[in-house]
C-alpha cells in the first residue's frame, strides 16, 4: 500500500502500517522520530555551521529516513541484508525521484562501515543507526567511520531500564536498575555505553538531542575527534544511589562506584546503585530551539513535535526526575495540578520544570524531603 510522510510518497507492505511486522519492517508510529531526525540533520548543517554532506541509513527497511534525508539536500546511502527490503527501498527512491542521491546497497550494516572507513570518497559525515532492538553491536563500526553525527535508536527498553537487568549489564557493559524514573534509566545507561565506545576511538560525545518515548530511546550525537576531548566526555560518568523506600537519590561522579549502605534520608537499607550512567546534559537547549525551528508545518507530526521540542528546552540537566504521582503516594498525600506544584518549589527557592518522561514527571535541585516541605502545604490545599 502507498503511504505519504514527509513530503515523500512509499509503498509499504500492507501488514506493516499496523505495526504488524510485515515482509518490510515500516512503523507508521515512528513518524514523530523521523520528522525529527530530518529537523535535526538540517539544524545540524545550519546551527553547528557543518559540512556534513553524506547520510548513511544504515538499517533502511523501506527507506524512508535515507529518501526523505535525500529530499532534503543529503547524499544518501541506505543499507540492510533483507533482500526484499533492498528492491523496496530502490523502488521507493525510484518513485521519488531520489535514485541519484540515495544508494542502497544490501550488506551488513557493520561490513558497510568498515567498508566505507577506509574509502574517502565515501567518507560518512552522518550515520543513523535504527536496529531492532539493542544498537550496541552496529556502536564500533559508526563511531569508527563517522565524521560528525551518530544517530541512535535502541528499542531493548527493558534491558536499558533494569527489568532485565542481565540482558542490560550484558548489552551495555553498565548495570541499569529498575526505579520509578526509569525511562531516564534506559537514556543514561544508553548514553554511557555509547560515549565510552565512542573514547575507545579518541572521540568526545555531545548529546545534541536526547529523549525517551514509550518503546524506544533516541539520541543525536555530535563527534569531537581528539582524545582529550574523550577524557572530558568520560568525566560525566558515574553512579546513582537511589532509596526504594523514600525515593532519595544521589548522584556520584567517577569510575569507581562508592554504593550508599543505608539511606541518609530516611535510614532504609534498601539501596539500589546503577551505572556507570551519563550524569550531564542529555540534550542542548539552544540546539532543541533550532530543530524546534525547522520542523514545517507540512510534516504529519508538525504539532506534535514542537511541542515536544519545548518541552524538552524547558527541561533542566539533572539526571534523573520525579514523578509527582509516585511520591504523592508514598507521602500519602493528593497529587495537584503539576503547574501549582512546580510553582510551589519555585516559590520555595528551588529550580523545577516538567520532564519529558510522563505527564507527571518533573525535575529540581532539590532532595526528596525539600520537594516535601516546599509542595506539602498546596498538595494539601
Ligand atoms: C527497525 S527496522 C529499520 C526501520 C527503518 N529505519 C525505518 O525508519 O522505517 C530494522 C532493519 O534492519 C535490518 N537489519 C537487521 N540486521 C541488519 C544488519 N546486520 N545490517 C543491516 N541491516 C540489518 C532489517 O532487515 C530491518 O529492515
Ligand atoms: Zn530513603
Amino acid at each position: 500500500m502507498r503511504v505519504s510522510e514527509g513530503g515523500v510518497e512509499l509503498t509499504v507492505p500492507a501488514e506493516s502500517t499496523d505495526g504488524v511486522e510485515g515482509p518490510v519492517f515500516y512503523n507508521p508510529r515512528q513518524e514523530l522520530n523521523r520528522d525529527l531526525t530530518i529537523a535535526v540533520l538540517g539544524a545540524f548543517r545550519e546551527e553547528r555551521e557543518s559540512r556534513a554532506a553524506t547520510y548513511l541509513d544504515a538499517m533502511t527497511a523501506s527507506g524512508v529516513r535515507g529518501i526523505r534525508a535525500a529530499a532534503n539536500g543529503w547524499t544518501a546511502m541506505g543499507v540492510d541484508t533483507d533482500e526484499r527490503a533492498v528492491s523496496l527501498a530502490r523502488e521507493n527512491a525510484a518513485r521519488n525521484g531520489v535514485e541519484e542521491t540515495f544508494d542502497v546497497v544490501q550488506e551488513d550494516a557493520n561490513a558497510f562501515m568498515y567498508g566505507c572507513g577506509r574509502d574517502m570518497d565515501r567518507a560518512l559525515d552522518v550515520i543513523d543507526l535504527d536496529p531492532y532492538g539493542t544498537p550496541m553491536p552496529f556502536a564500533d563500526a559508526a563511531f569508527a567511520n563517522a565524521r560528525n553525527l551518530v544517530c541512535v535508536t535502541a528499542t531493548d527498553t527493558a534491558p536499558l531500564c533494569g527489568a532485565h537487568l542481565q540482558s542490560g549489564i550484558r548489552s551495555y557493559s553498565a548495570v541499569p536498575r529498575n526505579t520509578d524514573y526509569h525511562a531516564e534509566m534506559g537514556v543514561r545507561v544508553l548514553l554511557s555505553a555509547l560515549v565510552r565506545t565512542a573514547a575507545r576511538y579518541d572521540i568526545g560525545v555531545t548529546p545534541l538531542f536526547t529523549y525517551a518515548k514509550s518503546h524506544y530511546v533516541r539520541t543525536f550525537l555530535e563527534l569531537d575527534h581528539r582524545a582529550t576531548a574523550a577524557d572530558a566526555t568520560l568525566d560525566a560518568l558515574g553512579f546513582v544511589s537511589h532509596c526504594e523506600d523514600c525515593l532519595y537519590r544521589e548522584h556520584t561522579r567517577g569510575h569507581f562506584a562508592d554504593p550508599l549502605e543505608t539511606c541518609p534520608a530516611c535510614g532504609a537499607s534498601r539501596v539500589l546503585t546503577a551505572g556507570p550512567i551519563w550524569l550531564d546534559a542529555s540534550h542542548d537547549r539552544a540546539f532543541v530551539a533550532a530543530v524546534r525551528e525547522r520542523i514545517p508545518s507540512s510534516f504529519g507530526t508538525a504539532e506534535r513535535a514542537r511541542a515536544f521540542c519545548s518541552t524538552l528546552e524547558a527541561e533542566l540537566d539533572e539526571p534523573t526526575h520525579y514523578d509527582q504521582h509516585r511520591l504523592c503516594k508514598e507521602w500519602t498525600l493528593p497529587a495537584n495540578a503539576m503547574d501549582d506544584f512546580l510553582a510551589a518549589l519555585r516559590d520555595a527557592g528551588y529550580e523545577a520544570s516538567p520532564a519529558h518522561y510522563s505527564g507527571t514527571a518533573f525535575k529540581t535541585d532539590a532532595d526528596v524531603d525539600e520537594i516535601r516541605a516546599a509542595t506539602e502545604p498546596v498538595l494539601e490545599s
